[in-house]
C-alpha cells in the first residue's frame, strides 16, 4: 500500500514538473499576441539587449498597438498607440502605476527612490506629492531667473569652447536642478558636486548594461549569493556608497543653511523645515532630492544634444528658424521666455526634436497591481508595461516620412500628423510618460527647453565640420545614439559659430548682469 501511494505521489510530482516545463513560457490566449514562444524561456532568448526600442517597434508593426512578450512566466506588454496609452496608463492608472521589480536598483538606492518605488508605498506618495507641489507652473516661474542666468552662461561657455557643447549641456541641466532643489549651483565643470554626480551616474549606467548581471529578478535565489562571489553586489555597493555620500552631503548643507536662518528659496529648505509635519526622515529627504537630480539631468541634456544634431543635419530647418528669430527678436536683444508665443517655427522645432529622438524612447517601465484590460486582451497582474514612444513617433501611418526631422509638419497640423488622422487621444506630453507616474518635472523641463532652444538658435550657426584633408563637410550620423534606456547622441563633429560680434557682445554683457543672480546660489559657508 505504501509503495502504491509513493508511486502515485512520484508520478503526480513528475506530471506536475512536466506540466510546469511544458507551460512555463507559454502565452495564455487571453494575453495580447506576440512572437512565438519556446518552453521555459518564452521570448526571453529574443528580448533585445541593446537599442530595445528599435526591435520592439518592429514587433509592434507586426502584432499591433498592444502585444506581449513572455519572459519565463512573466508578461511584458508593449503598447504603441495614443489610444492604448490613454486607456491603459491614463484611465487605468490606479492599477498600472507600479514599477517592475528591480532588485539591483533597490540595492543601490536602499529601495527608496521616487522613480522605482511601488505606488502603494506611503513613502512614494509622500515624495511624489512634495515633488509635484514644488514643480507647479507658478513655482517653476519663481525659478526662472536662475534658469535664464544658467542658460546665458551655457551660451557663453559655447562661445568660449564650442567643442565641449555636450559637457556644457550637462553642466547646465545639473546646475539648474541643483539650484532649484538645493540652492547650490555648479558654476563650472570642475566642481566637486558635478564631478561626483556624473562619476557615480556613469558607473551605475555601466553596471546596468544588459548581460552584465545575472537575472536576479527572474531567479530570486541569486539574491542570496554571498558578496565575494557576486560581482554585481560589489559594484552596486560602490555606487550606493558614492550616491549616499553625495546626497547626504547636499542635504547637510541645506540643513546648516536652515539652522543659521538663511534661505535661497530652494525646495529642500522647505522640506527640511517641515520634516516633522510631513513625516519625512533624513533618508527620504536625501532620496527625494537625489531622485529629482537623476530624473532631470540626463533627460534635459539629451534634448539639448539632439537639438544640436538636428540643426546640423537639417540645415533647411535651421535656416527657417534663423529667419523667424531674426524677424521677431532681431540681433539687438536676447530672446525672452514670452517671445515663444510669437515664434511658431521654433515651437515646431521643439515638438519635432521630442518626436524625432525622444530622450526616453520606451519611457520608464510600468507594472500592473491587478489585471488590466485593453483591446479585448488581459494584461495580468504583475505584468510589465512598456510605453513604446519610439513606435508611436515613428509610425508612418501617423507621420509623413517620420525619419525626417521636419518641423513644418507641426505648422501644418497641431500634432504634426498626416491629414485625416484621429488625434482625439493625442497629447503633447507623451514623451513624459503617463498615468500616476507621469514625469513630475514637466514644467521645469519645458522652461529649460524653450529658453535654450530660443537662445541657441538666436546666437549660433550650427555647421558641419570641414574635413581638413578633403575640405568637404563631414556628414553626421543621425542614428549614432547611446544604447541605454535613456538615449542621447554620441559625440559627432560639429562647428558652432556665433552669428555676429554683436550677438557675442550681448551674451558677454548678459553674463555680467547675471552675476547678482548667481551670487544667491553661492553656498560657500561650511
Ligand atoms: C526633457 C526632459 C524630461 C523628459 C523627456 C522626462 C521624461 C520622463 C519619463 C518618460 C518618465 C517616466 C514616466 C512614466 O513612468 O510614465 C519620467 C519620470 C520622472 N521624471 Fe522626468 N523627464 C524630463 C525632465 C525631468 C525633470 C526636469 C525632472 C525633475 C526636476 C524629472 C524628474 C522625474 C522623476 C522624479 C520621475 C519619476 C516619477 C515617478 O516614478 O513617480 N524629469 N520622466
Amino acid at each position: 500500500m505504501i509503495s502504491t501511494t509513493a508511486a502515485f505521489a512520484f508520478s503526480w510530482v513528475c506530471g506536475l514538473v512536466l506540466y510546469k516545463l511544458f507551460t512555463t513560457g507559454r502565452r495564455k490566449k487571453t494575453y495580447p499576441p506576440g512572437p512565438p514562444t519556446v518552453s521555459i524561456l518564452g521570448n526571453a532568448h529574443i528580448f533585445p539587449k541593446k537599442r530595445a526600442h528599435i526591435r520592439l517597434t518592429e514587433w509592434s508593426r507586426m502584432y499591433g498597438d498592444i502585444y506581449s512578450l513572455m519572459i519565463g512566466n512573466g508578461v511584458v506588454a508593449v503598447i504603441s498607440s495614443y489610444a492604448a496609452v490613454k486607456e491603459l496608463l491614463d484611465k487605468q492608472s490606479s492599477i498600472t502605476g507600479d514599477r517592475p521589480n528591480f532588485h539591483i536598483g533597490d540595492v543601490v538606492t536602499g529601495g527608496v527612490h521616487l522613480a522605482q518605488m511601488q505606488s502603494n508605498d506611503p513613502n512614494w506618495s509622500l515624495m511624489r506629492k512634495a515633488a509635484r507641489s514644488m514643480m507647479t507652473v507658478p513655482k517653476c516661474n519663481e525659478h526662472l531667473p536662475i534658469q535664464r542666468a544658467e542658460a546665458i552662461q551655457f551660451m557663453h561657455e559655447i562661445l568660449e569652447n564650442p567643442a565641449l557643447y555636450p559637457k556644457h549641456a550637462e553642466r547646465y541641466t545639473y546646475s539648474v536642478i541643483s539650484s532649484v532643489v538645493y540652492g547650490i549651483r555648479a558654476p563650472n565643470l570642475k566642481g566637486q558636486e558635478i564631478t561626483d554626480f556624473y562619476h557615480f551616474l556613469d558607473l551605475w549606467n555601466r553596471y546596468n548594461e544588459p548581460g552584465r548581471h545575472p537575472p536576479v529578478d527572474l531567479i530570486p535565489i541569486l539574491k542570496y549569493v554571498p558578496m565575494r562571489w557576486a560581482l554585481w553586489k560589489r559594484e552596486a555597493k560602490v555606487v550606493r556608497n558614492l550616491r549616499q555620500a553625495h546626497y547626504y552631503s547636499l542635504l547637510d548643507r541645506v540643513q546648516k543653511r536652515v539652522d543659521r536662518g538663511a534661505s535661497f528659496g530652494a525646495f529642500m529648505e522647505q522640506i527640511v523645515q517641515d520634516y516633522e509635519s510631513t513625516g519625512m526622515d533624513r533618508e527620504l529627504m536625501a532620496s527625494l532630492g537625489g531622485g529629482l537630480l537623476e530624473g532631470g539631468s540626463d533627460t534635459t541634456s539629451s534634448y539639448l544634444k539632439t537639438l544640436r544634431l538636428a540643426l546640423v543635419a537639417f540645415p533647411e530647418a535651421q535656416h527657417k528658424a534663423h529667419e523667424e528669430m531674426d524677424r521677431v527678436v532681431g540681433p539687438d536683444r536676447l530672446p525672452e521666455l514670452q517671445d515663444i508665443e510669437n515664434l511658431p517655427y521654433i515651437r515646431a522645432i521643439i515638438k519635432e526634436v521630442q518626436r524625432w529622438r525622444p530622450p526616453a524612447p520606451l519611457s520608464l517601465p510600468h507594472a500592473t497591481s491587478q489585471d488590466a484590460h485593453y483591446g479585448g486582451y488581459v494584461v495580468p497582474r504583475g505584468a510589465t508595461i512598456f510605453l513604446n514612444m519610439w513606435a508611436i513617433a515613428h509610425d508612418d501611418n501617423l507621420y509623413e516620412n517620420p525619419e525626417k526631422f521636419w518641423p513644418d509638419r507641426y505648422i501644418k497640423a497641431e500634432f504634426g500628423t498626416r491629414d485625416g488622422v484621429d488625434v482625439s487621444a493625442f497629447r503633447h506630453t507623451l514623451g513624459f510618460g503617463g498615468g500616476k507616474r507621469i514625469c513630475p518635472g514637466i514644467n521645469l523641463a519645458n522652461n529649460s527647453i524653450q529658453i535654450n532652444t530660443m537662445n541657441l538658435i538666436w546666437a549660433f550657426d550650427f555647421l558641419k565640420m570641414i574635413d581638413s584633408a578633403t575640405k568637404r563637410p563631414i556628414d553626421v550620423d543621425v542614428n549614432n545614439y547611446t544604447e541605454a534606456l535613456l538615449i542621447s547622441p554620441n559625440p559627432f563633429p560639429c562647428d558652432m559659430k556665433v552669428r555676429s560680434p554683436q550677438h557675442a557682445e550681448l551674451i558677454n554683457q548678459a553674463l555680467q548682469e547675471s552675476a547678482s543672480t548667481f551670487q544667491q546660489f553661492e553656498d560657500i559657508l561650511p
